[in-house]
């Protein structure tokens, strides 16, 4: 079987990596030109660890190829796994116009069957709509099958949890396509779920929202814990212990960004609404993610007495580390209303940027993280690149105008930053 991946962003390039990784032929199809060239030199277009390198031997070896021919592509490939975005709509809902389109080039361009494999991730009833899409633009009708095959991989982690998923669900209506999509992934040792389509369509968003409130659940908590004069971090610690909490998802801090959980959240809330059924606890999830941000803000305007004519380092500006994504980033948030109050705003982040124009001209966007320090009255710490804990904090000190530091990933360890002399405050972190 060849296989085509429709769309090369973080998780179609991934994908295609993936297939080439495990044996598979594999052709990456985007309409974005310039992404497709420096992909057929084996560059990749986005910040993730060790996927280039992959990429790049898979694109030697002749296994991966990326075209923008959609004709050709679809016309030359068995198994096509539709990898494009599902962005919010105004209305907060997934919006499925990519999706539609692809499904709708494949239906134009196949030559004979085909299975047709959705790895976005698509609100519940989607593998039934893109059916429908692919019969009505189909010139002749020619056989198909449609499964859906949500996507678990991490930002930053994407080659690890993609080479070695802890599962793998199969979303299926018939023999035919199940066993043809399982087939693709013998070679993985995970347990493997194969369901309905549109149960593995909500275990997607389930999957996503749960982890989502684990987060601001750890949030609300965290401003409980300042006010007890108790550490968050070693609350979570003890928590975690507990086999049935586990560990992970449960750090304070700004609160979840990135092009997941903000949109799924949305687009399962609104799903409830609309068929009659109450997920207020995610209404919650939402509310509490959305104000996490001013509670940093909150606790420096106080300290500092205003923004205005002060000058703020902001340190991190990707939504999480080892990324260079900035989609819904809690530090373009706190950068936004700083610029408003009048604050001199001087960020530092080792490999994201600020989006162009007009907006973010006032930041003086500086090459090192000392130089976003120099002067500065107060340091906001957003993204927990560990190259900030590398930093010799007692001498960076004398950089600074003030000793003030809001820690907004509770990445330091508070008591040894007041011991050297800062003013630290996290989220949660004890007072
Ligand atoms: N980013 C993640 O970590 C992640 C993880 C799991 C699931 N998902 C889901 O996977 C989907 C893709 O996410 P992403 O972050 O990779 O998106 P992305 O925006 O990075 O990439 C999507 C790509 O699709 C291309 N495209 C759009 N329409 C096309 C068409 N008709 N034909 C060919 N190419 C087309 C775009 O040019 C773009 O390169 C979304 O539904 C997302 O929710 C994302
Ligand atoms: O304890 C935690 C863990 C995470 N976060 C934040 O939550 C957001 C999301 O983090 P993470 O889940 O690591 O990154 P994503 O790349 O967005 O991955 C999520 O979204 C993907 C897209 O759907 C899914 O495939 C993944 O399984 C899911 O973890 C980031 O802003 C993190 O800073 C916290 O605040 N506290």
């Amino acid at each position: 079987m060849k296989i085509l991946i429709v769309g090369t962003g973080y998780v179609g390039a991934t994908t295609a990596m993936v297939f080439a990784e495990t044996g598979w032929q594999v052709t990456g199809l985007d309409v974005d030109a310039g992404k497709i060239e420096r992909l057929k030199e084996g560059r990749l277009h986005f910040h993730e660890p060790g996927l280039e390198e992959l990429i790049a031997e898979h694109v030697r070896s002749g296994r991966l190829q990326f075209t923008t021919d959609k004709a050709a592509a679809i016309a030359g490939h068995d198994v096509i796994f539709i990898c494009v975005g599902t962005p919010s709509g105004a209305d907060g809902s997934a919006d499925l116009r990519y999706v539609r389109q692809a499904a709708e080039d494949i239906a134009r361009h196949m030559d004979g069957y085909k299975l047709v494999v959705t790895k976005s991730t698509v609100p519940v009833g989607t593998q039934e709509r893109i059916k429908a899409w692919i019969a009505e633009a189909q010139p002749a009708p020619l056989p198909f099958d449609v499964a859906s095959n949500p996507e678990f991989l991490r930002e930053g982690k994407a080659v690890e949890d993609a080479l070695r998923p802890d599962r793998i669900v199969i979303g299926a209506d018939g023999r035919r396509a199940a066993e043809r999509l399982k087939s693709l992934y013998v070679s993985f040792a995970c347990p493997q779920l194969v369901t309905a389509p549109r149960t593995a369509e909500l275990i997607k968003y389930a999957s996503n929202s749960f982890l989502a409130t684990k987060i601001s659940f750890m949030n609300e908590l965290a401003k409980l814990c300042d006010k007890l004069e108790v550490n968050v971090s070693e609350v979570a610690e003890g928590m975690g212990l507990d086999p049935r909490i586990g560990p992970s998802f449960l750090q304070a801090g700004l609160g979840y960004g990135g092009s997941c959980f903000p949109k799924d959240v949305s687009e399962l809330v609104g799903a409830a609404r609309k068929n009659d059924a109450d997920l207020r606890i995610l209404e919650q999830v939402m509310d509490v993610n959305r104000t996490q941000s001013a509670y940093l803000l909150d606790k420096a305007r106080l300290r500092l007495g205003g923004f205005a004519g002060r000058t703020v380092a902001v340190l991190g500006l990707a939504f999480k580390p080892d990324t260079d994504d900035i989609r819904e980033a809690p530090a373009l948030r706190i950068i936004d209303r700083l610029l408003r109050e009048g604050a001199d705003v001087r960020l530092y982040d080792p490999v994201a940027s600020l989006p162009g124009g007009a907006d973010y001209r006032a930041v003086a966007v500086c090459e090192e993280a000392e130089d976003a320090l120099r002067d500065a009255d107060a340091v906001m710490l957003c993204t927990e690149w560990p190259a900030f804990g590398r930093i010799d904090w007692e001498e960076a000190k004398r950089l600074l105008g003030q000793p003030n530091f809001f820690d907004g990933r509770n990445m330091l360890d508070a008591e040894r930053m007041r011991r050297i002399g800062y003013y630290y405050q996290g989220i949660g972190s004890g007072y």
